[in-house]
């Protein structure tokens, strides 16, 4: 008779990275008109406490965004494309002043054509800058010659399309620059990361992840370095829960033997 081992699979130590807009909330019509369930921030802190707190979410929002759609969560976060960072020990690192300089002069150029085209959404953060055109697509091609000629006119910053926007940023900073900072840093150190994200600026985040010895997830349809796919953002909050659900059980497990 053949012996069924009934052990369950031990996993190996996650540190789990998500992105925000369309990954962890659905897509909404303006930055600011997303529907954040009320669950939300409390279903994630109990998959981070059974994470041993290797939870952070790196996004092209500033930090201050995400802390207050996930009140009372105080998490490690990665803002504005890498450009913002929180450690997990609460500190949070000082942006480039020259980085600063250069979005707002970015923004400057560009506010003559938001002015002219209300459609159009301009969202200047610390450090980058997004151009918003989902209200008005038939200005996509104007709003990226707008970026491309105010990106030109500062130093080392680039252009990265994301969805129905332009984003722009620092040469040299993204979502992979600040998965590898975490990676560096307790608790998330010697553990195995998880990269989940939708959109084209999560790529780097995806390489990062993968380079590092674990997985891109990639929710949604297009191309993707991401090993995995995800199918909608409920099935992210279900793998947030259930990969919490296994760190615990595995680490009950440990205990008792
Ligand atoms: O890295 P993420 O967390 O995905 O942030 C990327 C950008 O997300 C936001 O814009 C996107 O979501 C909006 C609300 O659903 C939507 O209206 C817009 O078309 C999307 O591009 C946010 O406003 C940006 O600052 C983020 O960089």
């Amino acid at each position: 008779m053949s012996h069924i081992d009934a052990t369950p699979h031990v996993l190996p130590q996650l540190a789990i990275f998500t992105d925000f807009d369309g990954t962890l909330v659905d897509l909404a019509d303006a930055p600011d008109q997303i529907d954040v369930p009320e669950s939300l921030a409390a279903q994630l802190e109990r998959a981070i406490r059974d994470l041993d707190s290797a939870f952070a979410v790196i996004t092209g929002r500033e930090i201050a965004d995400i802390d207050r759609y996930l009140a009372p969560l105080h998490l490690p976060i990665a803002g504005a494309h890498g450009t913002q960072r929180r450690r997990a020990d609460g500190v949070i690192e000082e942006v480039d002043m020259a980085h600063v300089v250069a979005a707002e002069e970015i923004a400057h150029s560009i506010a003559p054509l938001i002015e002219a085209n209300p459609g159009l959404v301009l969202e200047a953060k610390e450090g980058s800058v997004a151009l918003h055109y989902r209200q008005s697509p038939e200005l996509e091609t104007a709003a990226r010659i707008a970026m491309e000629d105010a990106v030109n006119g500062v130093t080392d910053f680039t252009i990265v399309p994301g969805k129905m926007v332009f984003e722009a940023r620092a040469r040299g900073i993204s979502k992979g620059t600040a998965l590898r900072a975490f990676m560096r840093e307790e608790p998330f150190l010697g553990r195995t990361p998880i990269f989940i994200g939708d959109d084209i600026t999560d790529e780097d985040g995806f390489i990062a992840a993968q380079e590092l010895g674990g997985v891109g997830i990639k929710l949604g349809e297009g191309e993707t370095a991401a090993r995995m796919r995800i199918a909608d953002v409920h099935s992210v909050h279900a793998l947030i829960q259930g990969l919490g659900d296994i760190a615990a059980r595995d680490r009950d497990a440990g205990d008792l033997h």
